[in-house]
């Protein structure tokens, strides 16, 4: 049994209520599955009378029953003699190897993402000249990254002669950094100036750096006015971005700007029931609950969830009784963490390390120290909690949103540049959790 059988076998069982038991024996007794491909199902069916009714009147329902095991769409394809040694396996997108999964095939779509995904695919249907530059924004964890590279995948695939250059914020600027020490300014240009695509993920990173921000300009406006297709992702909208010089601010907002949100439930449960079946198993409805309730803010963590279930599945056989693995999941969400901290929880971590009073870090004093742990309760409430950079304010007298804002980008610098720094975050971040263990 290889994944396609068994995913046939599911789709048989589902399309039976919409059919009688005949119809089914009668054209699909003999149809066997040949290949689950990244968009596409494809069957195969002896005879070409039977394969051409199935291709005209079953394929809706096919459909709608991979919908169900999915969440996503498939193609059907019916071969029939003679079309199965010329059927061939498509070619996988060889842009960068390891990546290949990150297909628009394989992004459940909701409300929280649709718009996000619907301008992805624009984009890579026709790049360069439907949004330019896309600017995709969300917190960590929510498929911005997949979006840029099945924008990648698919452009390379339509058009393989064209340059499609992906790179990270942080690496673009090493890379500069390196090619001005080296001498080799001019290579650096070519190579980014010269993509007809160009793919940046995480351009927050290039904040603040005069040098990086120099180049990206002019690397911004020769792809812009060759018509070139560039796409942004980064953690937050370009005018949250404090120290982007503004004339990248203003450039990064020409095109569309689109945000993706966490999922809702019944989208965190299309992406559990996608991932599970893709590994070959299905889950019972109560473990896709629990974990749907239960996992709320970040894809990531679902994915992580799922892939513990099947091992300890694996380890345990298919036997285990219901209320043993309700235990073994509560123990692993547990584990993780998940349970988001208040923020007076991390006011008080931050005081007692500080030894210093709540009233003292909220307040105005402007002392060294305790400037610098208020910006770090600042960083941690915005890092560890869901509040907004609003809501943070109001934990602290009422600052508005744009000092929390430079106080958090302050510690994420710091929290790179300065081990010491790193190591106290490090250490308060420990100290928040045990007290939820
Ligand atoms: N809608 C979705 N459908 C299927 N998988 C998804 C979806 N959204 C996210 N994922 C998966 O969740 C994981 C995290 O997504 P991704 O790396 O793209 O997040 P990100 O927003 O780029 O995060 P970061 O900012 O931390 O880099 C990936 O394995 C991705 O495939």
């Amino acid at each position: 049994m290889n994944l396609a059988t068994d995913i046939w076998a599911k789709v048989l069982e589902l399309m039976q209520p919409d059919m009688t038991t005949t119809t089914i024996h009668t054209w699909f007794d003999d149809a066997t599955a040949v290949a689950l491909e990244e968009d596409r199902f494809v069957l195969y069916s002896p005879t070409r009378f039977k394969r051409d009714i199935i291709a005209t009147r079953y394929v809706p329902f096919i459909q709608k029953a991979l919908h169900e095991l999915f969440s996503t769409d498939f193609d059907v394809v019916v071969l029939t003699e003679g079309e199965l040694d010329t059927y061939q396996q498509p070619a996988k997108s060889s842009f960068l190897p390891g990546t290949e999964e990150y297909t628009f095939e394989r992004f459940v779509v909701g409300s929280s993402n649709k718009f996000a995904h619907a301008a992805a695919r624009a984009v890579a249907d026709n790049p360069g000249h439907s949004y330019n530059p896309l600017f995709i924004y969300g917190e960590s964890g929510l498929g911005k990254t997949h979006l840029l590279y099945a924008i990648a995948h698919t452009i390379h695939n339509n058009h393989p002669d064209y340059k499609v250059v992906y790179i990270k914020g942080d690496t673009f600027t090493n890379e500069l950094i390196q090619a001005i020490r080296e001498g080799r300014n001019s290579e650096f240009r070519e190579k980014y100036r010269g993509a007809d695509v160009f793919l940046m993920d995480d351009v927050q990173f290039i904040a603040g750096r005069d040098s990086t921000q120099e180049e990206m300009f002019h690397t911004f406006n020769t792809l812009y006015e060759l018509k070139k297709q560039i796409v942004f992702t980064s953690d937050r909208p370009p005018k949250e971005m404090l120290r982007l010089e503004d004339r990248l601010k203003t450039r990064f907002e020409w095109g569309l700007l689109a945000d993706i949100q966490p999922p809702d439930y019944e989208t965190r449960m299309a992406i559990i029931k996608n991932k599970a079946i893709r590994m070959g198993v299905e889950l019972p409805e109560f473990l896709l609950q629990l974990i749907a309730e239960n996992i709320t803010a970040n894809v990531r963590q679902i994915e992580g969830t799922v892939n513990k279930i099947m091992a300890y599945q694996d380890l345990m056989g298919d036997l285990v009784d219901k209320e043993t693995v309700v235990r073994a999941v509560k123990d692993m969400f547990k584990e993780k963490s998940d349970i988001v901290p208040t923020a007076e929880v991390i006011i008080d971590e931050v005081c007692k390390f500080y030894n210093i009073e709540p009233v003292v870090l909220k307040g105005q004093g402007r002392a060294k120290d305790i400037s610098m742990a208020r910006q770090i309760a600042m960083y941690l409430i915005r890092r560890m909690t869901n509040l907004s950079l609003k809501e943070i304010g109001k934990e602290f007298e009422g600052r508005d949103h744009t000092t929390v804002l430079h106080s958090i980008e302050r510690i994420e610098d710091l929290s790179k540049n300065d081990p010491e720094k790193a190591e106290i975050i490090k250490d308060i971040t420990a100290n928040i959790n045990i007290r939820y263990e």
